[in-house]
């Protein structure tokens, strides 16, 4: 990673009617680095990228984006590249059509656009697809192209809006070491996304926003030693949908549980062998675990710590 910065937003200020949506966010993505922006449905993400993306006038702050701003300057746009969350390619023309067109959509001529079609097949690992419809490949598949449609132009900053939604566990490891190339090329790549898994584990730098402001940001790992320390996370699963009296041993135990996969948590710096007295004791009250796990705090973690401020606060 260089130290130089491809976007610069200092104090980033939006107001829709009277309503403050953004209340001053700095944010700086450097060439050859993935950061990733995080937050609930509402915090200002989408504002804020619009406003990068010279769509979008902000009531208050800067962009930069290679020094120069994008409202006012429009050749200061081609410097970013934006993958949509919805695939917007054409499902009858192949691979290889699908990015000369989108490559000419964005200027890109002759023997310059063979180049770059070229490149973008290989960075996204779709040649062996090359010749096929669009309409007829895997969803990985079509994300990586969506990435490719978006590269064409050699943009110094990536924006990828949840390019994840929807996509299964290997097609997500496909994306990611795609996004990777990209950065190790010296792409500064923007990844807005609520997958806390992908960020974790693909991003240089990950941001929180909450209710238009930036209230965490750092390296993932530097941000869940910071907030947890020792702390592992003990997991639970259950061979059985929980009864009540079983919710309420497991409350009892400081166990909360998850969305999404039903599994029951809670943060010890115990470790191990705190989950098995914790196996004895759920056994004595009743309950049989399928399974107890023991990890690395995530930072699902960290933001059901960051709601909890909310909460709190
Ligand atoms: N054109 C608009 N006019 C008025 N309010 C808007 C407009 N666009 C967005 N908002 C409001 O601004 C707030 C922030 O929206 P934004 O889309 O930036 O959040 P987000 O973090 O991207 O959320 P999500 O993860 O759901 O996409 C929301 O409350 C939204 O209703």
């Amino acid at each position: 990673m260089s130290d130089r910065p491809i976007l610069q937003v200092w104090g980033a200020e939006h107001r829709f009617d009277d309503r403050m949506i953004l209340r001053g966010v700095d944010l700086k993505v450097r060439q050859g680095e993935i950061y990733a922006l995080l937050g609930p449905n509402g915090a200002g993400k989408s504002t804020l990228v619009r406003a990068v993306c010279g769509r979008l006038k902000l009531t208050g702050g800067e962009v930069a984006l290679d020094d120069k701003d994008p409202w006012s300057n429009p050749a200061a746009r081609r410097v970013v590249g934006v993958v949509p969350q919805d695939l917007a390619l054409y499902p009858h023309l192949t691979v290889r059509e699908n990015l000369e067109t989108f490559g000419r959509l964005s200027g890109v001529k002759g023997r310059a656009l063979q180049d770059a079609v070229r490149q973008a097949l290989r960075l996204t690992r779709t040649e062996d697809r090359e010749h096929a419809p669009v309409g007829h490949l895997s969803g990985g598949y079509k994300r990586r192209v969506n990435i490719g449609a978006a590269i064409l132009h050699q943009p110094k900053l990536l924006i990828l809006d949840e390019p994840t939604v929807g996509v299964d566990i290997d097609a997500r490891a496909a994306l990611d070491s795609v996004i990777r190339a990209l950065r190790d090329m010296g792409t500064a790549v923007l990844v807005v996304t609520h997958d806390l898994d992908q960020a974790g584990g693909l991003a240089d730098r990950v941001g929180f926003l909450r209710e238009g402001r930036k209230v965490l940001e750092g390296a993932p790992h530097a941000l869940i030693e910071q907030a947890f320390g020792a702390e592992m996370e003990i997991l639970v699963e259950l061979s059985v949908e929980a009864d009540a009296a079983t919710e309420a041993a497991l409350a009892g135990e400081g166990l909360t549980r998850r969305e999404g996969d039903g599994l029951w948590t809670r943060l010890d710096a115990g470790g191990y062998a705190a989950a098995g007295r914790l196996d004895k004791r759920l056994r004595r009250a009743g309950v049989v675990p399928r399974e107890i796990r023991v990890r690395e705090p995530s930072l699902q973690n960290l933001f059901t710590l960051v709601a909890e401020w909310r909460r709190a606060a």
